[in-house]
């Protein structure tokens, strides 16, 4: 088995928040371990508030872990490049952003931001070079010379994938980038994924609350709940074969488009009431979760299909770590990330 491109290990995110009297902490991301291999799409998927966005962001050295290790080819990044990531990761690591509108500046030209990205990573901004990889993303030569507001919102997000791929990178993190876009583009951007996975064996980190994409574009899918991992493996047997409550919760809320009368309300309130029911769900109010953490465990394997989940209802009774968890808040309220400002930031702060 090859190793992966980057590992994370034991990835913890607090954030300070409340006034000066009212300080609290909120535990957005907490002890999450996963493996990103280079030629894979992982996609991570959960609802609004679970996380995602706290794992791309640290990951992209926007936001400074609390605990844990980011290690990029066996390297433990957050040790060596202590305080801000060096240029080299910031080349090899790039983010594409959800708001294709709010990540380019409408006064410049898509020439320019290609270019920039070029020469801030050493690369010479040729003519070439800006053919190629406006090529790449599906757009012609001719709309260098376009502004941001000249061209569709798909167009858009091409460009901003080009920018990402203008560096080179092996890895990309792309953070909800189809979810502004209408539904008719968003498959086109899908695809240019995941041809720059089988053409250029990037690895990237697709995070997302439409599980419909996440099937349609993963290899591996994990699934995130209340700021940790709680089911992850081969993107089709967390699909078809979910193991934990609330991967079958979010599943519920898709229907399919083959099988009538697939969106069953009376179900997916079921779903929810055993997430919440404490005699069904450990997650739910007799608190068992949070009281002693459940450890992984392999699922589905009598079906063909096997993938991990961490849930005390599918443990069998010798797998149940007792290990105590310390209280941690749960996330709450609501992020606000400025997209101009995370693009300027993952551009410039390179050492
Ligand atoms: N800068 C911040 N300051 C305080 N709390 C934050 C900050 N960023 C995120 N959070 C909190 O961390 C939790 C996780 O937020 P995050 O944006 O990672 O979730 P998400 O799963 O990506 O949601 P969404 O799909 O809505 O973007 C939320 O409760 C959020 O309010």
């Amino acid at each position: 088995m090859t190793e992966p491109l980057l590992s994370v290990r034991g990835l913890t995110k607090d954030f300070q928040v409340g006034t000066v009297f009212s300080r609290r902490r909120v535990r957005a991301v907490n002890d999450v371990s996963f493996d990103l291999p280079a030629g894979r799409i992982t996609a991570l998927v959960g609802e609004s508030g679970s996380g995602k966005s706290t794992i791309a962001r640290c990951l992209a050295r926007l936001e400074q872990p609390s605990a844990g290790q980011v290690l990029l080819d066996g390297e433990d990044v957050l040790r060596t490049e202590r305080r801000r990531a060096s240029r080299a990761y910031r080349r090899k690591v790039q983010m594409v952003f959800q708001d294709p509108f709010g990540s380019l500046n409408p006064v410049h030209r898509i020439e320019h931001f290609l270019t920039r990205a070029l020469v801030l990573h050493g690369h010479p901004a040729t003519t070439e070079a800006l053919r190629e990889v406006m090529t790449t993303v599906g757009l012609t030569e001719d709309m260098l010379q376009s502004y941001p507001h000249e061209l569709s919102g798909g167009q858009r997000q091409r460009v901003a994938i080009a920018r990402a791929l203008a560096v080179e990178p092996r890895l990309i993190l792309a953070d909800e980038p189809t979810s502004m876009l209408d539904v008719s583009v968003r498959v086109g951007v899908l695809n240019l994924m995941r041809r720059l996975r089988d053409e250029r064996d990037i690895a990237m980190l697709y995070i997302t609350h439409d599980l419909g994409s996440a099937r349609y574009l993963a290899d591996t899918t994990m699934v995130m709940f209340a700021g940790e991992l709680v089911e992850g493996g081969d993107a089709l047997a967390v699909m078809d074969a979910p193991a934990h409550p609330y991967t079958r919760l979010l599943l519920s809320a898709v229907p399919d488009p083959e099988q009538a009368g697939s969106y069953d309300p009376a179900e997916r309130a079921r779903l929810r009431e055993e997430i919440l029911n404490p005699t069904s769900c450990p997650y739910g109010a007799d608190g068992t979760c949070s009281r002693t953490e459940p450890v992984r465990h392999i699922v589905g394997e009598d079906q063909g299909q096997p993938h991990w989940v961490r849930c005390h209802l599918r443990a069998p009774a010798s797998d149940i770590a007792r290990r105590v968890l310390k209280a941690t808040d749960r996330p709450a309220g609501e992020a606000t990330h400025d997209t101009a400002k995370d693009t300027e930031k993952a551009e410039t702060t390179a050492a």
